[in-house]
């Protein structure tokens, strides 16, 4: 097919297929993970010039020189991006902007390097003996490259690394607190892009058998980001759109501008510019995704998935040793909570035992929320002590907290919205299996994902919402998004689930569900916490209840002891409107602590 293509298109499509690679690292880097990069170009710069290098200088093979080359990429990645990617916001683009400049004057001033005028003369590579020293013959080394890692990162993020690098952009202290740690993800997808965009450089320095430092400055740092932005950020196929159309597009223009406007002064660049200003304008999230709907509307193929199976059986994840019903599992020992001059938790102290539910209440403001985050580890307590188990909590970082064994819910639900509902609870998993980035690309973890996917599928059924495993977590009611949180909690196998205000957004009918659901498991053992409004939820479903009042604990004991102490009643009556939850659903909605009060 390709012989009879003229030269000019496959010099084109090389250039595309080269700049895809790039791109593609980008797709990951900044479409997925929010980080975004300036600088890959300078990686670029380190495949082709330590290939131009080795095989000029040193005669080596350019296959040892790819491989050496990726070696010093993953040092140089790794080194720069533990400095800059600890920056964020702005500061983040500014440090890639800072290492890629300065690697291009690197390359230009380093004499062995042959300073601005680059290395000329690099060899052809030579696959199975044949040479590729024409465009047309390193176009099929250039596109496997290209096919082989779309491949190798559509694994990766459809796999157990892949949901936690997809939580970065939005969930990433929500990814925490299931035991991820999102610092090690950062670093992982920014080497791994640097390695992309080294091997572009590796073979475009053979390609083109020389190299300067012209192509690797930050121009093409920013030019590569417009492509990812171009294409459609998040996904694989952006990367081949976004450069496909950027370089033709430049090509275009290069070649109509001068015939319209009959000049040739340099207006390329501004017809250019305006033009991506539309694009962006008119297609926020890039164009491969107007493509991608076009082509479900003209196959007909839906965009809800709601009916697909089941995953396949698998064998079941070994659980976590449990404390024997009754024993000691949480216990606050005068756990104090300052905020400059506010005492928000005042010397709090309660315990809670294994296979017992526990609700904390109290008006807005008494300081539940805080009390939950001091034991998930979200905030370091001012003084006191926090003991899971017997091992102190109030010192450790929240994902060291949920290895412990401690599941949450979050008050603000903190769902991926555009993963769907079953590799969101997957997430919850995390920590249950062991699969590398190697091993997710090469789609080597078979076994291991199955068995995470049918984890998740079990604790969806298992809170009613079995038939939307494969719908967008999105598109789910509010309530319904709560009661994935919890099945998301469940997968994490937890000794302690610490549940924020689990029935708001639900209808009567699922409240019920979720108690009944809440009782099974304290019926198995385990030992839960949770902070609600809802007093008909709270009275029907507690063994035992904290009240809080302006940090303090007001009072401890029974539903229906709590429920009938003068302090509690008058602590409530000041706020009845605002902090009692009535029962849309139900008739007689008066709640209980309020019915007593009036
Ligand atoms: N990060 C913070 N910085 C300063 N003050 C805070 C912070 N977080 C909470 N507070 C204050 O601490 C007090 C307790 O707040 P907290 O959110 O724990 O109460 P709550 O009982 O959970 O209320 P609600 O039911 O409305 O969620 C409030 O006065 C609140 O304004």
């Amino acid at each position: 097919m390709i012989s009879g293509t003229p030269e000019f298109w496959i010099t084109q499509l090389n250039y595309i297929g080269l700049a895809a690679l790039v791109v593609l690292g980008l797709v990951l880097l900044t479409g997925v993970g929010g980080l975004m990069s300036f600088g890959q170009a300078a990686f670029v710069g380190i495949g082709a010039y330590t290939t131009a290098y080795l095989t000029t200088a040193m005669g080596w093979s350019p296959w040892v020189a790819l491989v050496l080359g990726l070696i010093l990429t993953s040092i140089v990645a790794y080194v720069l991006g533990a400095i800059t990617l600890r920056l964020s916001g702005h500061y983040l683009p500014l440090g890639t902007i800072a290492w890629c400049l300065s690697l291009y004057y690197l390359f230009g001033n380093l004499e062995f390097l042959g300073q601005y005028d680059g290395i000329a003369g690099i060899e052809a590579i030579h696959v199975f003996g044949i040479s590729l020293s024409e465009g047309r013959h390193i176009y099929y080394l250039i596109w496997v490259a290209v096919l082989l890692s779309m491949w190798a990162t559509r694994n990766l993020l459809n796999s157990r690394p892949g949901r936690a690098i997809r939580a970065l952009k939005g969930g990433g202290g929500m990814a925490e607190s299931f035991g991820i740690n999102m610092a090690s993800y950062k670093i992982i997808i920014f080497v791994y892009s640097a390695l992309l965009a080294c091997l572009s450089g590796w073979l475009y320095a053979h390609m083109q058998r020389a190299v300067s430092p012209s192509p690797f400055g930050l121009n093409y740092g920013i030019e590569y980001l417009f492509m990812a932005v171009v294409g459609g950020g998040s996904s694989v196929w952006g990367a081949i759109v976004g450069s496909g159309l950027i370089l033709i597009l430049k090509d275009q223009i290069q070649n109509v501008l001068p015939q319209i406007i009959n000049t040739t002064a340099n207006f390329e660049l501004v017809v250019f510019g305006v033009l991506m200003v539309l694009v962006l304008q008119y297609a926020r999230d890039g164009v491969w995704p107007i493509i991608a709907s076009a082509w479900k509307a003209i196959t007909g193929q839906k965009a809800s998935q709601r009916n697909q199976a089941a995953p396949p059986v698998a064998e079941a994840l070994p659980l976590r040793p449990r404390p024997e019903k009754g024993s000691l599992v949480l216990e606050l020992d005068a756990a104090r909570k300052e905020f400059g001059g506010l005492v928000a938790v005042n010397d709090i102290s309660f315990t809670l035992r294994a296979g017992e539910i526990m609700g904390l209440i109290g008006p807005n403001g008494a300081g539940k929320s805080t009390t939950f985050n001091l034991i998930s580890g979200v905030l370091p307590t001012t003084s006191g002590t926090i003991s899971f188990l017997g091992k102190r909590l109030d010192k450790l970082l929240p994902r060291d907290i949920a290895k412990l064994g401690v599941g949450r819910t979050f008050q603000h639900v903190q769902l991926l919205p555009t993963m769907t509902v079953i590799e969101n609870v997957a997430l919850g998993a995390h920590l249950r299996r062991h699969v590398g980035v190697a091993a997710a690309a090469l789609h080597l973890e078979r076994k291991d994902e199955a068995e995470l996917l049918h984890e998740a599928a079990k604790q969806l059924q298992r809170v009613g919402l079995g038939e939307y495993l494969y719908e967008q977590a999105g598109n789910l009611a509010l309530g319904q998004q709560r009661i994935i949180e919890i099945a998301r909690a469940l997968a994490a196998d937890p000794v302690l689930l610490l549940l924020d205000e689990p029935a708001a957004g639900l209808r009567y009918k699922e409240k019920q569900q979720l108690a009944q659901v809440l009782r099974q498991l304290s019926d198995e053992g385990m030992s839960i916490l949770l902070v609600e409004h809802d007093m008909d939820f709270v009275m029907n479903l507690t063994d035992h209840l904290v009240v809080m009042d302006f940090g303090t604990k007001l009072a401890e004991g029974k539903p229906d002891e709590v429920q009938k102490n003068p302090k509690v009643l008058e602590a409530y009556l000041g706020g009845i409107d605002d902090d009692m939850e009535f029962d849309d659903d139900k008739q007689a909605g008066a709640p209980v602590v309020a019915g007593g009060a009036a």
